[in-house]
């Protein structure tokens, strides 16, 4: 069966071997299985915590979670009320449809719209639909988001959101490298004041490692990246997400975090397209859609982590 739904998630199945499973909670992808050009044997390409809640008490703690409408702590206000990240990891989605179903690809779609929980902290009407494609070496996940408001007023009734794919990528920590950054601005959260988180810094590393706690926001970066080790490697090409963040925790960090598997902060690196510096904007009746498109590198190696 290439699309199986059981208890609470969805698992696609390409006739190649690859495989992806997707829980509805926070229509989070908890696996990507993949082989490549070189070895058709399909090993795992995300990271999940051992320790992460897969039972949807919390938002989980690996795959690729799904950020929105906010991006870290709320910034815009109508997202007060909102925790950080945003709502749409941690809501139940809805399975839809299946989008295709051939050699191409296997392909669903989930969507999101306001529940009661929602409503209590957060306004606006939306539409979310995400679309998982699975192909026999490639997992493209599409963020569609639509500002369903019927409001026909001046200035018009927008919609204003942050999204971003928090994308685990199971990789040795201390040996994997993100290309190409160099040349580009990015904001450093690690700093300890909000002046220096504010001010830009000028990336100038050709390749960019997290050998050290790391949580580094691009602005307007290239939008197709290498995230590579010895031996091993993915491509992650991404539209419409003008942003990306490079995070580790390190121990530092990874430490503090309940739901981290011990030593978990040496075996990914997040690579995160997104739209977070500024605010996509749509007005009624608008989409916007995200894009995010994992492809394993030539040369890459099943991972022994
Ligand atoms: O612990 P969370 O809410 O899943 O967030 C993890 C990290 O997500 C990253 O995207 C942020 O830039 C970090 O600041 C944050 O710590």
């Amino acid at each position: 069966m290439p699309v199986e739904q059981k208890e609470g998630k969805v698992v696609l199945t390409h006739p190649k071997g690859a495989s992806a499973e997707i829980l509805l909670y926070g229509a989070t992808v908890i696996s990507w299985k993949s082989g490549n050009k070189i070895s058709s044997t399909p090993v795992e390409r995300l990271f999940v915590s051992s320790k992460a809640a897969v039972d949807g008490s919390k938002a989980v703690r690996g795959g690729i979670p799904v950020v929105f409408p906010n991006f870290g702590a709320p910034a815009h206000p109508e997202h007060a009320k909102l925790s950080q990240h945003g709502f749409a990891r941690s809501a139940v989605w809805t399975f839809d449809s299946i989008v295709m179903d051939n050699e191409a690809g296997v392909s669903v779609r989930l969507t999101l719209t306001p529940t009661p929980d929602i409503m209590v902290q957060y306004f606006r009407p939306f539409h979310l639909a995400y679309v998982v494609t699975l192909a026999e070496h490639q997992l493209s996940t599409d963020l569609h988001v639509k500002n369903t408001s019927q409001t026909t007023s001046t200035p018009p009734d927008a919609l204003e959101f942050q999204a971003l794919l928090h994308t685990y990528i199971r990789a040795p920590t201390s040996e994997v490298l993100v290309y190409p950054l160099s040349g580009g601005k990015y904001y450093d959260k690690t700093e300890s004041t909000e002046e220096a988180r504010s001010q830009p810094k000028e990336e100038t590393r050709t390749g960019v490692d997290v050998k050290k706690f790391t949580d580094s926001v691009y602005e307007n970066a290239p939008g197709k990246y290498q995230v590579i080790w010895p031996g091993g490697g993915l491509e992650i090409k991404a539209k419409n997400f003008k942003d990306v963040v490079v995070w580790n925790p390190s121990q530092e960090a990874g430490s503090k975090l309940a739901d981290m598997e011990e030593g978990g902060w040496e075996r990914f690196v997040c690579v995160e397209p997104g739209y977070v510096r500024g605010f996509a904007r749509l007005n009624p009746g608008e989409t916007w859609v995200g894009q995010q498109v994992l492809t394993p590198l030539d040369g890459d190696r099943p991972l022994a982590l």
